[in-house]
This record gives structure tokens, sequence and C-alpha cells, in this order.
């Protein structure tokens, strides 16, 4: 949240809407911080975590599996993995920590080309070669050659789609249909005719106001900052927490220092290993209330008392918040403002979101897919025919067998060699975001199935003998993820400040809609960010 937040008065009540990461840590970091504040934190669905799913359930065999259902890795260079990795070693769960190195085969990803072919995103020679003799990299290298050149006087004043903003820099369309509209499809699961350039990749746009070109921009920048740290060897926000906290610098410093070395981190037992860890801490603090099974309906703010009411469904209500925070998808919200204020509704109903079909599928006992094949997934590109609207494959079986554990240096290391596991293969199919818009209904399961087994075949040429051998699950990620629509940053700047005039700085919007970028870390940071703004003196 951008703008100022009340501080919280001793002994405050304070309410929370979503149960997933973002309102458990924003719950976790507020309660540690200030127990004296009493805490009620509302899930409408029986279990915390939101889109962190780690599903365990079985084989064909009889033989336990975990499949996630939403994300399955963090940032390795991030500020909220090391929150995340620090409340884990607080809650003595530091050993489900695992890490990809960059140099991993589970680091290299692959587009989809229009002969339905895998090309590998560079990583060497070799690979770019390939890469740029693939028709994938046309306009790529006349696009690079020429974008310090091009000029930034068709630069529009306001904000532009993704499209809009590549086709201009790049000279030509094609950069932004055949690469990038394959990379925000496993960002954003969305189109990048759509996705507004000031809100996903606003460091290029200011780069080209204040530069006139991205790659003179990218320069001067990485000359001037490299990535921050303090004398402490902390990023500066990982030095507040330290502060806030009273954390031990040279442990964050070591996790800043060593987890900036790695591609991706990841959880055994998934990344539900973290909601659940935080859940099950949280609810033996005697200042927090988890309700699950409750939908937060209409906000209001009591007139005389100046606290705000939420009500529960069946006439239920619950009040004598002095703050309420929202972690919910913006998609969601008009109804939650209309009682209070109308044009706060009506200016809630431009929000949009994107729904996911996920599927996942599982082989024991054989790794199908081939030497070349070995990396973190595939992406389609925006220019493939796509039938199946599929928008990526992601090779969790690679990731999960490159993983190492992350042993800090002072932590005992086990001289046990670990039983080698069978082979197996594990894949998760994600297809619809954007794709759907244009569809009445999503398609069922059977379809949807259908429609991953034909894409695992044609593209991985995995035999169909393999394919039925297989378990499948599938799951509809129902609006899983705001869109982010042209002129976005404009229209979060007028609900924020028509969310703080209505509700007098007693409501706070966090979550995915808005916080700086949509990753499990970019949300963790997010909570603390706020939570130290309603806590500072
Ligand atoms: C398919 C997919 C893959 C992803 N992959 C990655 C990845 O690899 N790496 C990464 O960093 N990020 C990834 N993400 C993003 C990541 O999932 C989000 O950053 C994160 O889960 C957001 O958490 P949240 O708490 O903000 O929201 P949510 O997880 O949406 O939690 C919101 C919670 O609020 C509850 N709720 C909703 N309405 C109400 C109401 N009215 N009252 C009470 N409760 C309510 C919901 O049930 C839910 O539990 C992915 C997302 C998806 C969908
Ligand atoms: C290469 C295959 C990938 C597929 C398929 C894919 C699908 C997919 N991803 C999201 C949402 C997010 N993914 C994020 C990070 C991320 N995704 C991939 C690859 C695929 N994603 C990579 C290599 C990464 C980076 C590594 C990591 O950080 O984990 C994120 C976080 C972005 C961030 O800034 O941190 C999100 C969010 C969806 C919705 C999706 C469905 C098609």
């Amino acid at each position: 949240m951008l703008g100022p937040l009340n501080n919280l008065p001793a002994n405050a009540r304070v309410g929370v809407v979503g149960g997933g990461i973002s309102g458990l840590t924003f719950t976790y970091f507020l309660g540690k911080l200030r127990p004296d504040v009493k805490i009620t934190l509302f899930e409408s669905q029986p279990r915390t975590g939101g889109w962190i799913h780690s599903f365990n359930t079985r084989d064909k065999n009889g033989d336990p599996v975990m499949l996630e259902q939403g994300p399955r890795t963090l940032r390795g260079v991030s500020d909220g993995t090391v929150l995340m990795a620090d409340i884990l070693r607080d809650l003595k769960r530091q050993s489900a920590i695992q890490y990809v190195r960059k140099r991993s085969k589970a680091n290299r990803k692959f587009l989809l080309d229009p002969n339905d072919n895998l090309v590998q995103v560079p990583n060497s020679i070799t690979t770019l070669i390939k890469f740029l003799l693939n028709p994938l990299s046309k306009g790529l290298i006349s696009g690079f050659l020429g974008e310090r050149m091009r000029s930034a006087a068709g630069r529009p004043r306001g904000d532009e789609s993704v499209h809009s903003f590549i086709s201009r820099r790049f000279g030509n369309e094609y950069v932004s249909t055949n690469l990038v509209s394959a990379v925000f499809h496993g960002i954003y699961a969305d189109d990048v005719k759509q996705l507004s350039a000031r809100k996903v990749m606003g460091r290029m746009v200011e780069y080209e106001a204040k530069y006139g070109s991205i790659l003179r921009g990218a320069k001067k920048s990485k000359q001037a900052n490299g990535r921050q740290l303090t004398p402490s060897g902390l990023t500066p926000l990982v030095s507040l927490y330290q502060d806030a906290f009273e954390k031990d610098k040279y442990e964050l410093a070591r996790l800043c220092k060593d987890f900036g070395k790695y591609s991706m981190i990841g959880l055994t037992g998934g990344l539900e290993t973290f909601t659940k860890a935080v859940s099950q801490e949280l609810i033996k603090w005697p200042n927090v209330e988890i309700v699950t099974s409750k939908k937060v309906g209409k906000i209001t703010l009591g007139k005389m008392s100046q606290q705000v009411t939420v009500s529960l469904g069946g006439g239920q209500i619950s009040s004598g918040f002095d703050h309420l925070r929202l972690t919910t998808n913006p998609s969601s919200w008009a109804e939650l403002f209309i009682q209070e204020s109308k044009p706060l509704s009506e200016l809630s109903n431009r929000a949009t979101s994107n729904t996911v079909l996920l599927v996942n599928y599982y082989l024991p006992g054989k790794d199908v897919l081939l030497k070349g094949q070995q990396g973190f997934g595939y992406l389609v590109p925006q220019c493939d025919e796509n039938v199946e609207n599929l928008l990526g494959v992601i090779f969790d079986s690679v990731i999960e067998k490159n993983y190492k554990a992350y042993k800090p240096v002072f932590s005992r290391t086990s001289f046990f060699r670990t039983k080698k596991k069978k082979d197996y293969t594990k894949l998760t199919i994600m297809l619809g975001g954007h794709h759907l818009k244009y569809e009445a209904n999503a398609p069922s399961k059977d379809i949807t199935i259908r429609a991953a087994k034909y894409a695992l075949h044609n593209h991985l040429g995995i035999s169909l003998e393999d394919l039925e051998a297989g378990s499948w699950e599938f799951v509809t990620a129902k609006n899983c993820l705001p869109h982010f629509f042209v002129g976005y940053n404009e229209w979060q700047n007028q609900l924020e400040s028509q969310v703080l005039q209505t509700y007098k700085a007693k409501v706070s919007l966090g979550g995915m809609g808005f916080s700086k970028g949509p990753g499990v870390p970019d949300v963790v940071t997010d909570a603390f960010q706020d939570v130290l703004k309603l806590t500072e003196e």
C-alpha cells in the first residue's frame, strides 16, 4: 500500500481478510511486533494457504506423492525470500529449504516454437546460436541493434500495453509475440496486448523515459547500483527487518549472500510447508485467532465509533476493528465496499482476473523426459497456433531431482548418504489464462486433461502408453491472478486514496494486486512493509 497508515493504538483490534501467504505473514509480523494487538484472520476456505497448495495424494501404486497446485519456487534474489527463510529458521523448519544452482539443469528454460519443438532460452554460446537460428528469434537481432538509436518520441503520455512498448522499442512486433508473450504467460497467464507496461515492466519504461533507451538505461543503472547492500551485508529492507525484530545481523547477511547466488528456492514438502508452519505457529499465539470457512462480505465504518465492521454471512458480523487488512483479489472487492461507498464499489468493478486450468501428471518408476528436455519447463508464446490454450508446462521432477539442501555454515551436516530415490516423471500443465476470456465457460476436467495429453505427446514426444499409465489431477484456479490492465497503476492509486478516505485510513490493501509484483516474495515483503507503517512510533 502506497499511502500512509494510522498508527495502531495500544491493545488495538485488527482484522485480516484472507488466509493466503499475504494474510498469514501480515498476521505473523504484526502479532510478533505488537503482542498487545488482538488479530482475527478470516479465511473463506476450510484451509489456509490460498493458492499455495502442495496437494498430498497417492499414485496408482498407492505410494504417497506431492503435487503442487500453485506456486512451487521462489526467486533467490529477493528480500521476501530472505524473510521467509528467517521465519522458517525461527520456527525450526530451516532444514526444509532447498535451492537450485544457477548452472543447474533445472534452471534451463525452453520456449515452444511454431513447429512444436522446444528451443532453449540461451545460457551459452551454443544455445545462443541455436536460438538465433530459430524462427522465434525473428526481429531480435535487428531489434537489439537498433534499440539505442530508436527514438522515444512515439512514447505515449500515459500507459500502454507491453506489446506496444516492446514493439516500439524493438521496431517490430515479432519480439513481443514470439518471446516476451511467453515470459508473461509464465508470470501473469495474460496477454501482452492487454497487460500494462508500467505495471509489469515499470523499470524498463522508466529507462526509456530517462535515458531514451532500455539498453542504455540498463547499462547506466547497473553501473550506478548493482545490488545495494548496507555495510552489514543486508539489503535496505532486510536491514529494516533486522532492526524491527532485533535479529542477528550476521545470520541475515549470510542468507542475503547465499540466496543471491541461487536461481530459485524451494521447500521440501512443497511451498505449503511454509504456510502450514506459520498457521501452526499462529494458532498457539494468545493474541491471534484464525477463523476458517468464513467469507468476509460487506465492510463498513461505524459513524460514531470509527471502527470497522465486517459481515460474515448468515446475518453474522464481527466488529470493533481499529484496522482491517484486505489481502484478497481486487476483482472481488466491489461487493465488500458497496454498503459504505457506491463510487468506491464502482471503481473496484474495473478489476478483473485470470483463471488458470492446472493439470498434474505423475508417472512412477520412469523418467520420460529426454536428456535434451531436462529443464525447468517450457512456455508457449502467443504466435503459436495453440489449439489447447496451453500457457506452459513445468517439469517438477527435474526441479525436484536437482534441488540441493540449504545448509548454512553453522548448521550440522549429515554424514549419512541418503537413499537413492526411484525415478519418476512429474509435470504440471498450465492452460487457460487470457485464452479463456473468449470462451463462455471454462472447459471441463476431461477436455482439459485430453488437451494436456495432446500437448505432452506432440511437444515432448511422450508416448500415449506412458500418458495413460500416469495419474492425473485437475484443478481450476479460478480468478487466481489479478489482470494488470493498461492504466492499472493510476487505477490503483485512485482506489487506494478512495479507500483511505472512505474508511479514514482504517483499511489497508495488500495481496497480489497491491504488492510490487505478483510473486510470493513480493506479497511477503509488502506485508512486512505495511506492518512497519502501522507500528512505527
Ligand atoms: C498457477 C500459479 C502459479 C504461481 N507460481 C508462482 C511461482 O512459481 N512463484 C511465485 O513466487 N509466485 C507464484 N504464483 C503467485 C503466488 O501464488 C502468489 O503470490 C501468492 O499465492 C499470493 O498469496 P496471497 O495471500 O496474496 O493470495 P491468495 O493465495 O489468493 O490468498 C487469498 C486468500 O483469501 C481467501 N479469501 C478470498 N476471499 C475471501 C473473503 N471474502 N473472505 C475471507 N477470505 C477470503 C482465499 O480463500 C485465499 O485463501 C503463482 C500463482 C498461480 C495462480
Ligand atoms: C517455464 C515454465 C513455466 C510455466 C509453465 C509457468 C507457469 C506459470 N507461472 C505463473 C506465475 C508465476 N511464475 C513465477 C515465476 C517463474 N515462473 C517460471 C516458469 C514458468 N511458469 C520461472 C522460471 C519463474 C522464475 C523462478 C521463480 O521465481 O520461481 C512467478 C513469480 C515471479 C516473480 O517475479 O517472482 C509467478 C507469479 C503462472 C500464473 C503460471 C501459469 C501459466
